[in-house]
């Protein structure tokens, strides 16, 4: 991992700064265009930071006023001669008026690799795209606020020996599980826990949360004296978010339970078959593993569950499952536990426990342990706060998360027409220039990972050389069949290289080796989620980095950031899309190639970013069914974007949003007409005659043909997102309108799922 995160950020160092090398351009070697764009990039960054003093005397050396003038006129002619140049190219790019407009073609029957040269060779004869860099909203100065990140120190110099566990769970820890030193976390909560305590932990992500935890109810279930057997049914109940999650930490109970055969672990989940569920809780299962909605089927619809013996209950992720959809599984969940049972421990964990969880805390837990690993950016101690609280002064410091050190966190400012080249750019620099970078790429909704993995895979892939494979791309989110879901999450896990695109049923807990870089195309709609997303890489101490995407309108998302102790550097866009002159795959026309002034390079690449651009709406436009899926993107895009919360409104709102550059985005050629989930009264858009369609509803708009009033509409929205995101879609539900009040005192009109 770590060689390869180095390899990872070296590249990203040599697009950024190894231009600046001055010696990196030996004289006796004619300069590729690479090296011409680096030196002359080199060179206006050197103008750039040189002090006035120096112009002033350079200007002196330079001559008389006069002599300035004409050099200022010679340069002022080149700098003409170039723009006409772009000019033409874009009165050559522009498209007739008929091919932009959405087609209405049959079916392309062509086979998708027929349909890919011509769309290749077609990108390169003609750059169709109207210019990619004109009436783009200005990418404002990057304001860096100072912020001290909270750190952590991960590990301990202590080793699971030193703790009072059977020997066969430590010698278990050690060949097993290959570890053997203790982490911050493991050493706070393992005796909190062994004593009997409930607790809350906080600590950053992979700092071996799930350890912290699994130890204790081991060790506590192989030393009861009454022997555990089969018919007790369940002693700890551990609940986690998402199926993969599920999956996982099952495995790891698995694992520790090695030597101790007669406790039995058992995972449920959504996608798998109830029967051979319910066969397996009619044989016993002693620790089980599930997510919410699944356990509350059970509870329903299964005789033999009984937690007439559970011991624990562990929330894992435990602020995700206040999110709107767990809440009520979890009321079911807490009520059924409630009325029968012994007295149990529980724990509550998560990297990001946000001052919502006090709720829980009140309603689950009695007289908690808070264990908050994490101490100020100047220290290296590891505080602990003695009580979890609501106070609002308290919160925001219980707000304020701790990152990785060894992460390096970015954001690129992209105007939305130029997202989707940015973004493949990024790719092709980290996957096909170097080697064993494995990339985590977020967006908001199924549909746009449907789409870009589709897209991505026809135009970005390319074949596989004799040396390099072929450039793979694999693609998770909640729509997905469950064999398939697991098929790629094991490709993935054990994969040294490729792409992973994923909505958030990918963010939370789970440990994927050796990802080198997180991109998150469209941002978080908290912080929260932005620090799990990130946490998906440098774990455990390793190394890795992250990329946000912000539209020039969404800059103050990077204060909101900073508010919770989060500090990003700058990448610049056009750094990133000169990795496009890495290679010819997507050279322009050549005009610019043989020139030398950094405009004409700048120019090249733009023109690079151009045919690009133009083969990934030439796909798109190459058949019906395409430009469906691409609508199909952009229209689930716009729904989750009015999904952010009140507090995010002025940073993400579906009025600031442009729709026809939106829709570049998504490598549609104009704003598309009759999109379900309309942008709302203040989109705009390049064709007002469409947008007047669009800005008909003001208080009830058109989704999915139903009617809805804006608030109905979020919250329909938001459940959607949810239940096809994070439990999977395909279980067949039943949704019913149902008033419940819940467990912790709200009242309200929920959609009730039977599956
Ligand atoms: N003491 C340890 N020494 C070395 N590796 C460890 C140790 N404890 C856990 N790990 C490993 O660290 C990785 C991260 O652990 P884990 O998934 O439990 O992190 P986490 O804190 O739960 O992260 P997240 O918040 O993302 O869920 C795992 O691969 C795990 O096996």
């Amino acid at each position: 991992m770590m060689s390869s995160a180095t390899t990872a950020e070296d590249q990203l160092c040599l697009n950024i700064c190894s231009s600046f090398s001055p010696s990196s351009s030996p004289r006796s070697k004619p300069l590729t265009t690479q090296q011409r764009w680096a030196r002359k990039k080199h060179n206006a960054e050197k103008r750039r930071i040189n002090s006035s003093e120096e112009e002033e005397e350079k200007k002196k050396k330079r001559g008389s006023f006069k002599q300035r003038r004409l050099d200022k006129k010679a340069e002022e002619e080149e700098e003409e001669e170039e723009e006409e140049e772009e000019e033409e190219l874009q009165t050559e790019a522009s498209p007739p008026a008929d091919t932009q407009s959405l087609p209405t073609v049959q079916t392309d029957r062509r086979t998708p690799q027929k349909k890919k040269d011509a769309v290749r060779e077609t990108g390169r004869s003609s750059i169709k795209t109207s210019s990619l860099f004109k009436h783009n909203p200005e990418i404002p100065e990057f304001h860096r606020p100072v912020v001290s990140q909270l750190k952590e120190k991960i590990f301990t110099s202590d080793s699971f020996s030193d703790m009072d566990l059977h020997p066969h769970l430590v010698a278990t820890l050690n060949k097993v599980l290959n570890v053997s030193t203790v982490t911050s976390v493991q050493k706070r909560t393992i005796p909190v826990l062994l004593s009997g305590r409930d607790a809350v932990v906080q600590s950053q992500t992979g700092s071996g949360k799930t350890l912290s935890y699994a130890v204790p109810v081991v060790q506590s279930l192989q030393g009861l004296q009454q022997k555990v057997s089969r018919s007790d049914g369940p002693l700890a109940v551990i609940i986690v978010p998402t199926r993969e999650l599920a999956q996982q930490t099952f495995q790891t109970f698995q694992k520790l339970l090695k030597p101790f055969t007669w406790i039995v672990p058992g995972v449920l989940m959504g996608g798998e078959k109830r029967k051979s569920e319910k066969a397996r809780l009619r044989k016993g299962i002693n620790i089980l593993v599930s997510t919410p909605g699944r356990l509350v089927d059970h509870i329903k619809n299964t005789l033999s569950i009984a937690f007439s013996a559970v011991r624990w209950l562990i929330l894992d992720e435990a602020d995700r499952t206040l999110d709107l959809g767990f809440e009520k599984d979890l009321t079911i969940i807490l009520n059924s536990l409630n009325s029968t049972g012994p007295s149990r421990q529980n724990v509550l964990l998560s990297a990001t426990l946000t001052h919502g969880v006090t709720r829980l805390v009140d309603v689950c837990l009695q007289d908690p342990v808070n264990i908050h690993v994490s101490g100020s950016a100047s220290s290296d101690l590891i505080t602990t706060s003695s009580a979890v609280t609501s106070d609002p002064s308290t919160a925001s410091q219980s707000e304020s998360f701790a990152l990785p050190e060894a992460l390096k966190q970015y954001v690129v400012v992209v105007p939305s027409k130029i997202r989707l080249v940015c973004l493949a750019a990024f790719i092709l620099d980290k996957c096909k220039f170097s080697q064993n970078n494995k990339l985590i790429v977020f967006f908001s909704s199924c549909e746009a990972v449907e789409f870009l993995h589709s897209l991505f895979t026809s135009v970005l892939s390319g074949p596989s050389t004799g040396q390099k494979p072929k450039l793979c791309f694999l693609r998770l989110h909640g729509n997905m069949k469950q064999e398939e879901r697991s098929e790629v999450f094991q490709q993935f896990s054990v994969s040294n290289s490729g792409v992973l695109l994923c909505t958030d049923v990918a963010a939370r807990g789970l440990d994927l080796p050796q990802v080198t870089w997180i991109i998150q195309y469209t941002p978080p709609t908290a912080a929260a989620e932005y620090v799990h997303r990130v946490g998906r890489t440098a774990r455990i101490g390793g190394r890795g980095s992250s990329l946000l995407f912000l539209t020039p309108a969404e800059t103050a998302f990077i204060t909101e950031l900073a508010n919770h102790h989060i500090s990003l550097s700058e990448l610049k866009l056009l750094d990133i899309l000169s990795s496009l002159m890495m290679d010819d795959t997507y050279k322009g026309r050549g005009k610019y190639y043989s020139k030398s002034s950094s405009k004409a390079l700048e120019q090249e690449t733009r023109e690079r970013a151009t045919v690009l651009q133009t083969e990934f709406e030439n796909f798109v436009h190459s058949d019906a069914q395409s430009v469906q899926n691409a609508k199909k993107a952009l229209q689930s895009f716009l729904r989750a974007y009015t999904t952010y919360p009140a507090h995010l409104k002025h940073i993400f709102h579906i009025r600031s949003l442009h729709l026809g550059h939106t829709a570049k985005s998504f490598g549609l050629r104009d704003a598309p007409q009759g999109l379900n989930a309309a942008p709302g009264p203040g989109a705009k858009t390049h064709n007002k005659n469409k947008n007047q369609n669009q800005n008909k509803g003001t208080s009830s708009q058109k989704a999915g043909g139903k009617r809805f009033s804006r608030g109905q509409r979020e919250v329909s929205l938001l459940c959607s997102e949810f239940s096809s995101g994070l439990e999977g879609a395909e279980a067949k539900t039943k949704k019913k309108k149902k008033k419940t009040t819940t467990t912790f005192g709200q009242s309200g009109e929920e959609e009730e799922e039977e599956e």
